[in-house]
């Protein structure tokens, strides 16, 4: 049977990044989306901006929609202090099973937890089920359409507190218009775009930081 390109990708990670090295991991798939075969990962220009954003935060709870390959996953736990928690949430078991290889390929499982699910069905139970009040920052880069009502899902279930940022990627292309407008109009965000482009490619895009005012 025929391979996937995310299965093509972790076989890149194996073969060129080195264990327990997460950076390596980052640059294998960064390779291999510049030079084999395109795929949607935040990236390299996009990534530093989300690596300043998690450097000048420390977090210490992190929530991650849509977690794909496990490119910003690896990114953003690799960054993370010790004890700090990346809940991550990714509801297509094939993409779920790549995504635990590559992470552990970094040898981040202690700061991963890889949720199987649909954010929807999650985000209401993470205070019980995940023991976790409050995220200090979310990083949304799951379906574009599905932004604005998960982000308001958090908003009623209490997981934003003062200071909790929300980093959105693709507000550009593809582009989340709906949600966009709520944080940048809303009275309880302050909204920040950095202006980058879409991973690997010279065409517009960026990230929108949204600080939560409580
Ligand atoms: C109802 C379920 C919602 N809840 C959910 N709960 C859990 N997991 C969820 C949920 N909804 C989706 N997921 C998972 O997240 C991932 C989905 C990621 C989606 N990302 C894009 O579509 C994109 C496109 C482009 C792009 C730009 C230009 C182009 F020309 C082509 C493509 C670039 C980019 O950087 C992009 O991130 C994964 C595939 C999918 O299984
Ligand atoms: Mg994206």
């Amino acid at each position: 049977t025929q391979s996937t390109r995310p299965q093509r990708l972790l076989g890149a990670v194996k073969k060129n990044a080195t264990r327990g090295d997460p950076r390596s991991v980052v640059k294998a798939i960064d390779q291999f989306c510049r030079q084999k075969e395109w795929a949607m990962n935040v990236g390299d220009e996009k990534g530093c901006i989300l690596d300043s954003v998690v450097s000048e935060l420390n977090p210490a709870t992190v929530l991650e929609l849509g977690t794909y390959c496990g490119y910003s996953t690896v990114r953003i736990a690799s960054m993370l202090p010790p004890h700090a928690k990346l809940i991550t949430l990714e509801f297509n078991p094939d993409y779920a099973a790549v995504a635990r290889q590559v992470i552990a390929w970094a040898g981040l499982e202690d700061k991963v937890q890889l949720v199987e699910g649909a954010s929807g069905d999650l985000i209401p139970k993470m205070s019980e089920q995940f023991e976790v009040e409050t995220f200090d920052l979310v990083f949304l880069d799951h379906w574009k359409d599905r932004y604005l009502p998960d982000t308001k899902l958090m908003e009623e279930c209490g997981l934003l507190k003062k200071g909790s940022v929300l980093l959105a990627d693709n507000v550009i292309c593809p582009g989340t218009p709906e949600y966009l407008e709520y944080v940048r109009a809303s009275p309880r965000y302050e909204s920040q775009y950095f202006r980058s482009h879409l991973e690997y490619t010279k065409v517009e895009d960026g990230l929108e930081k949204s600080v939560f005012l409580g």
